[in-house]
């Protein structure tokens, strides 16, 4: 069967044909009922594939009190979790039924549950021609109480660490307005371990173990593999620790630009950051605040931003310049050996591209390592970040019209505007968009946005500091 893609054309956004492959019915997707072990602090996660079995172990710090444990909020947390994690051993197969009968939903809770395993895995589907969409099935014993009653949870932040420059900005506004936070992390690694420590607040960390056998079977023939929505993952993860060790706020560092998908697929936008964006936002924080009765809020501290606006703010201090790194190579599961930027992926052009209006040169290259704009081999890379070519990345970049915008102002900066593929691209980038729309990108990229769900005492604070 073909299907070509049924929303209208939307400028920049590639549309691709699907191929659907259909399954026979029989295959299916069980999650079991979690369990977790105070005593180590380990969270077990079974699932059940067809005829395969896998678990997966989180090891979340130890301390947390029995009544904390045994909270309605936490039990319902620990089951939600189950469910987002399932997507990494659900995609081996994507079938149409998914299965968990242990684990009580609500109508709201569902809904969550199936935009994860539809709209979180968009790329997933997109890059392997499934379609999927408004086709899963989610079996599972209703839970009628929409609401569960409040937990008591410190004033405390929780702040997720990346190691990139988003949360390092996100660290510098907190800090500056006078709002203490314990930065957290799953699996820290490299630039994660090394911007904490430069932080030097006591974190609290996660190790995940995922199932092994899940990792050879994606490499293997008759399975598929892809991306999966990593932020949801890590904000449930968050969220069990909120409620274990007191925190009412989980202070995410997601930029308005994730919101922007990458082509059209099977009649939807899908995107590489979609559960960076605002829609996933609101509604895992809406879940989150329902299973802890209105105790814990969830939001993004950056999302009034562009990320051109925050590689300006990263460039009000410089106490990371030597420890991050927004290369993704950094956190592939069996760590890096490389630099801490590899300087060829379209993740380290576009951090480039972005810094480069704001920071001294000599400050990039002493980062960077190298000026990646004068070399013509990057040219291919920096065209389709500028949507001068090909499609948007499927990589963690912002707006195309953005990334446009930055070259634009390269193209008349001093330091930049002799750099190989500035002189290159320019001519192009003139004649697809016109000197004018750049220049009011660039300025619209500098405006914030009020479009975000910031608590307000706070969000008035940041946006003090932030001018
Ligand atoms: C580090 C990275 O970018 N990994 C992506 C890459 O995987 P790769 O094979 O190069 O290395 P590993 O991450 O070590 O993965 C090994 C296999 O394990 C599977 N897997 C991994 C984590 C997981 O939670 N579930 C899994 O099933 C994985 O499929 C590999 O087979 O390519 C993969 C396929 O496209 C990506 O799925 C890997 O992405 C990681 C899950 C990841 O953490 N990526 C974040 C850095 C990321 O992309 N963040 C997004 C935000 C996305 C969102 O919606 O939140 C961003 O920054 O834009
Ligand atoms: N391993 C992790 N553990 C906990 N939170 C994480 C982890 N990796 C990313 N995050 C959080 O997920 C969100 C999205 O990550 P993202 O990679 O965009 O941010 P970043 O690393 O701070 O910046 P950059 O975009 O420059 O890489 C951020 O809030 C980030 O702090």
């Amino acid at each position: 069967m073909q299907r070509t893609a049924l929303l209208p054309p939307r400028p920049q956004i590639t549309y691709i044909v699907v191929k659907a492959s259909e399954l026979p019915v029989t295959e299916f997707f069980r999650i079991e009922a979690p369990s977790f072990d105070p005593a180590t602090g380990e969270a077990r996660f079974s699932y059940t594939l067809n005829d395969l079995r896998f678990t997966e172990v989180l090891t979340l710090p130890q301390g947390a009190t029995a009544a904390a444990v045994a909270s309605p909020a936490f039990q319902k947390l620990l089951g939600l979790t189950a469910l987002v994690l399932g997507v990494s051993y659900f995609k081996l197969r994507a079938p149409f039924q998914i299965e968990a009968p242990g684990i009580p939903l609500t109508a709201s809770e569902r809904a969550f549950v199936i935009d994860v395993y539809e709209n979180g895995l968009g790329e997933f589907y997109a890059r392997n021609e499934l379609a999927r969409f408004g086709k899963l099935t989610l079996v599972a014993p209703g839970d009628a109480e929409e609401r569960k009653p409040p937990v008591v949870l410190a004033e405390r932040t929780l702040l997720p660490i990346g190691g990139g420059k988003d949360s390092l900005v996100s660290v510098d506004l907190l800090t500056h307005v006078g709002q203490q936070f314990t930065p957290f992390a799953v699996n820290p690694k490299g630039p994660i371990v090394s911007s904490v420590d430069a932080i030097g607040t006591a974190p609290v960390y996660v190790t995940r173990k995922l199932d092994p056998e899940m990792i050879r079977l994606g490499q293997s023939e008759g399975f598929y593999n892809g991306h999966v929505p990593s932020t949801a993952i890590n904000s449930m993860i968050a969220s069990l620790c909120a409620v274990l060790f007191g925190y009412n706020q989980i202070a995410l560092s997601n930029e308005r630009s994730a919101s922007e998908g990458n082509v059209i697929f099977d009649g939807r936008e899908t995107n590489h950051q979609y559960s960076k964006s605002l829609g996933f936002e609101l509604l895992i924080a809406d879940t989150l605040a329902n299973a802890t009765g209105g105790a814990l809020k969830y939001f993004s501290l950056l999302r009034p931003y562009s990320e051109a606006r925050i590689a300006s703010l990263f460039t009000k201090q410089n106490k990371f310049d030597s420890v991050f790194s927004s290369c993704n190579r950094n956190f592939r599961l069996n760590g890096n050996d490389g630099p801490l930027w590899c300087g060829e992926c379209p993740k380290c052009h576009f951090v480039f591209l972005i810094f480069a209006p704001f920071m001294a040169k000599q400050r990039m290259l002493e980062i960077f390592g190298k000026n990646l704009l004068d070399e013509p081999a990057n040219e291919q890379s920096f065209r389709e970040l500028a949507g001068l070519t090909g499609q948007k990345p499927w990589e963690c970049v912002g707006e195309i019209l953005e990334a446009a915008a930055c070259f634009y102002t390269l193209t008349r900066h001093a330091d930049w505007h002799e750099d190989a593929v500035v002189r290159s691209i320019k001519a192009d980038l003139f004649a697809q968009y016109g000197e004018e729309k750049l220049q009011r990108a660039m300025a619209e990229c500098l405006t914030d946005s009020h479009d975000h769900h910031i608590p307000p005492a706070l969000a008035a604070k940041v946006a003090a500091y932030a001018v």
